[in-house]
């Protein structure tokens, strides 16, 4: 059984891939954090900008098999359009990814991408791994696609993770507009997050470029 929260087509809006038309499917729960706004400040999680409780999203639901998954999430892929690209996503997508989703995806004609915090082990055949650290604890997936760091994090320096095996490292500013005011941390992160990829150029700027534009 897969619990889904939404899934959508829309532009990959961070990252190395930025731009490119994506059929997103946003996994139902995180290890790091409930999604309950009472235990926000306790989580490992504290700025997390993503609404992942239930299955109630567009185009969201329970999916007994992974066939009946494919099939729903194929109707929102253009008609008669190849370039299927997928992003797993969540919550924590490497919850629920599993070889039987990853092999059907495949059956299908999608890449296969997946926006995960590394802190669980994946499944084989994803195309392009983003991993985006939260905690101090180790990275169990410590070599990927892109190092996708949100920052200020004042735990998670960026030296942390200059010598893993990622062919991409960005840092990308906390957005804080869905933050309680007792909640936001006194930075401006897009300065501080610019500042320190001029002064430290193995790293990259990511911005939230679906934000701006307003779309998913
Ligand atoms: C909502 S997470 C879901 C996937 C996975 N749980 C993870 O954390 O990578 C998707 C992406 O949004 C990023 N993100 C979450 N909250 C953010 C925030 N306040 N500002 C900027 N990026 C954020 C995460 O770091 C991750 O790269
Ligand atoms: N357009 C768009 N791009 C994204 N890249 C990563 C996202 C995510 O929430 O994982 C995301 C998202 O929610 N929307
Ligand atoms: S790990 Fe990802 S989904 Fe989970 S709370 Fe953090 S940013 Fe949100
Ligand atoms: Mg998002």
């Amino acid at each position: 059984m897969y619990s889904i929260k939404e899934a959508f087509y829309s532009l990959q809006g961070e990252g190395a891939h930025a731009g490119r038309p994506a059929l997103f499917c946003r996994f139902t729960g995180c290890n790091l954090w409930s999604g309950l706004e009472k235990t926000r400040m306790k989580s490992d999680c504290q700025f997390c900008d993503t609404d992942f409780i239930g299955t109630d999203g567009q185009n969201g639901g329970k999916f007994r098999t992974a066939s009946d998954l494919v099939a729903h999430l194929d109707t929102l892929w253009p008609e008669g359009h190849g370039h299927k690209y997928v992003v797993f996503t969540g919550g924590e997508p490497a919850l629920q990814l599993d070889d039987a989703l990853i092999h059907k995806m495949k059956q299908h004609g999608y890449t296969i991408a997946i926006e995960t915090n590394g802190t669980l082990k994946l499944p084989e055949g994803i195309d392009w791994i983003c991993v985006s650290p939260k905690t101090s604890a180790p990275l169990i997936v410590n070599k990927g696609s892109e190092l996708k760091l949100v920052y200020p994090q004042s735990h998670l320096s960026p030296d942390l993770f200059e010598n893993l095996e990622f062919a991409h490292f960005y840092l990308q500013p906390m957005a804080q507009d869905h933050l309680l005011p007792d909640q936001i941390p006194l930075t401006n992160t897009q300065e501080a997050t610019l500042n320190y990829c001029l002064s430290h150029p193995q790293w990259r700027l990511s911005l939230q470029t679906h934000k701006m534009l307003n779309i998913d």
